[in-house]
C-alpha cells in the first residue's frame, strides 16, 4: 500500500501530475474537485449544494467532501494505494482522512507539495479557463479568492503532516517532465524506506 497526497494551490499542476503518477504507480486517483464536478454535471443534490460554494471560490463544507471520500475508499477495497488530489484541504479533513485510513490499517506515506508563485498560478488558471468548461477559471477575482482560501485554510494541512515528517516540497515550475521526475524521485525514496 502506498498512499500519497499531492498538495499545492489551485493551478500548481496537481491534475497534470496525478495522471502520470497513477499510471506509473498503479494508484487510484481521488480528486475531490473531479468528484464534485461530476456531481454537478449529474445534477445531484450534493452537486447542487457544492456548486454555490465553488462558484464563489470557497471550499465546499468538510462533511460533504469527507463523505465523498469515505464512499470512494469503501468502493475501492482492492486498490494498491490512493493518490489524493485536492483533498484534504482543511485540518478537519486531514484528521478525518487519517482516521478513515487507519481503520483500513493504513496511513498517508508522503505529502508532495508543489510550490508555484501566485502570478504563475493566475496565469495558468486563466489559460485553463480558455479551454476547459471550468467556470471557476474564467474570473480573475474568483481565482484570487481560491488562492486566498488556500492560504487561509489549506496550508494547515501541510502543518498537520509536517509534524510527522511527511511533507516534501517540490518546485512546481519548469517542464511537466522535470517536475514529474522530481516527484517520482521522492516517491522512490519513501517506497524504499
Ligand atoms: N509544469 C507546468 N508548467 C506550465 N503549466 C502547467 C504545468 N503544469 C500544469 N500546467 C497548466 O496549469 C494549469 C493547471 O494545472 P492542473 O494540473 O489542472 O492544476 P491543479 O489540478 O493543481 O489545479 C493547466 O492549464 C495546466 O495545463
Ligand atoms: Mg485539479
Amino acid at each position: 500500500m502506498f498512499n500519497l497526497i499531492l498538495f499545492g494551490p489551485p493551478g500548481s499542476g496537481k491534475g497534470t501530475q496525478s495522471e502520470r503518477l497513477i499510471s506509473r504507480y498503479g494508484l487510484k486517483h481521488l480528486s475531490t474537485g473531479d468528484l464534485l464536478r461530476s456531481e454537478i454535471a449529474n445534477q445531484t443534490l450534493l452537486g447542487l449544494e457544492a456548486k454555490s460554494f465553488m462558484d464563489r471560490g470557497e471550499l465546499v463544507p468538510d462533511e460533504v467532501v469527507i463523505g465523498m471520500i469515505r464512499s470512494a475508499l469503501d468502493a475501492n477495497p482492492q486498490a494498491k494505494g490512493f493518490l489524493f488530489d485536492g483533498f484534504p484541504r482543511t485540518k478537519a479533513q486531514s484528521e478525518a482522512l487519517d482516521t478513515l485510513l487507519s481503520t483500513r490499517g493504513e496511513a498517508i506515506n508522503v505529502v508532495l507539495a508543489l510550490e508555484v508563485t501566485e502570478e504563475e498560478l493566475v496565469k495558468r488558471l486563466l489559460n485553463r479557463g480558455l479551454t476547459s468548461d471550468r467556470s471557476d477559471d474564467r474570473d480573475e477575482q474568483v481565482i484570487r479568492a481560491r488562492i486566498a482560501e488556500y492560504h487561509k485554510k489549506t496550508t494547515a494541512v501541510a502543518d498537520h503532516y509536517r509534524q510527522f515528517g511527511k511533507v516534501v516540497s517540490i518546485k512546481g515550475e519548469g517542464t511537466v517532465d522535470d517536475i514529474f521526475d522530481a516527484l517520482c524521485g521522492e516517491i522512490e525514496k519513501r517506497k524504499a524506506a
